[in-house]
């Protein structure tokens, strides 16, 4: 089994205050892991970490072979907010993040309208974000970030702004698209249910500084209401 990402005795201190010590994390190549904690535990901290906008204090980390010092397209990130360029269409947002990996032209369309059509949105690629609903905006950020066919996908709360049909639409799409892609994805989400339906494995993080409090993998098949329990006993002693 290789590892995709590797957190070695992480510290991370924002001004004086600890948020993760001595933190330890592996995500196997092709796994599917939801990070869930308390508000302000360090869940972004540890994602953004990953994608390599956030320097640790203290320890590695490191993606593939290789350490990260900063962002790349290797490794995708999608926000709850879509962060899209409002004068640009679907498909111009795709093409734009694709520059950066130096294609031509003709290649950069290429990937943005399949990534589009991936994600169910063909026949958006022409609208403006103000043209099309949160759920479509959502699309695009994840072809956005598919385009450049990341290794590891880093999601942040992504669907934490959608309605509840939208929501689980969209958990379709990605539990589809990492069946597909074998993607490495860390999803953070604040929702137990979300993490249980999507994730094969649970990583709670908590305390003050920001520790591992569980680690487990999630069965196949109905959400365990035992593993539901035990997380939420973790996060209510978060
Ligand atoms: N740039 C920063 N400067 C100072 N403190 C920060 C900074 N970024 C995060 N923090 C603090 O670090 C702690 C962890 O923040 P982080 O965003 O990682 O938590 P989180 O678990 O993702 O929270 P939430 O679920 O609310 O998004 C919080 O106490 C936060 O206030």
């Amino acid at each position: 089994m290789s590892i995709a990402v590797r957190l070695e005795g992480l510290s991370v201190r924002h001004g004086s205050a600890p948020v993760l010590e001595r933190t330890d994390l592996e995500l196997p190549a092709g796994s599917f892991t939801a990070l869930l904690g308390p508000s302000g535990c360090g869940k972004s901290t540890v994602l953004n970490l990953v994608a390599g906008f956030l320097r640790p204090t203290e320890g590695r980390v490191t993606a593939g072979a290789a350490p990260v010092r900063g962002p790349a397209p290797e490794r995708g990130v999608v926000f709850q907010h879509y962060a899209l360029f409002p004068w640009r269409t679907a498909r111009g947002n795709v093409e734009f993040a694709l520059k950066r990996l130096g294609l031509p032209r003709a290649e950069r369309r290429r990937r943005a309208l399949a990534a589009l059509a991936e994600v169910g949105l063909a026949d958006g690629a022409g609208k403006y974000p103000a043209q099309l609903s949160g759920g479509m905006q959502q699309r695009v950020a994840l072809a956005r970030a598919l385009a450049a066919e990341p290794e590891v996908l880093l999601m942040d709360e992504p669907f934490g702004a959608l309605d509840a049909l939208t929501r689980s639409r969209m958990q379709d799409l990605l539990r589809e698209l990492w069946q597909r892609r074998g993607t490495t994805v860390l999803f953070v989400t604040h929702d137990i249910d979300e993490a249980l339906a999507l994730a094969e494995r649970v990583v709670v993080l908590g305390g003050t500084p920001g520790r591992v409090l569980a680690d487990r993998a999630v069965p196949a098949g109905p959400p365990s209401p035992d593993l539901r329990s035990l997380i939420a006993r973790h996060l209510g002693s978060g």
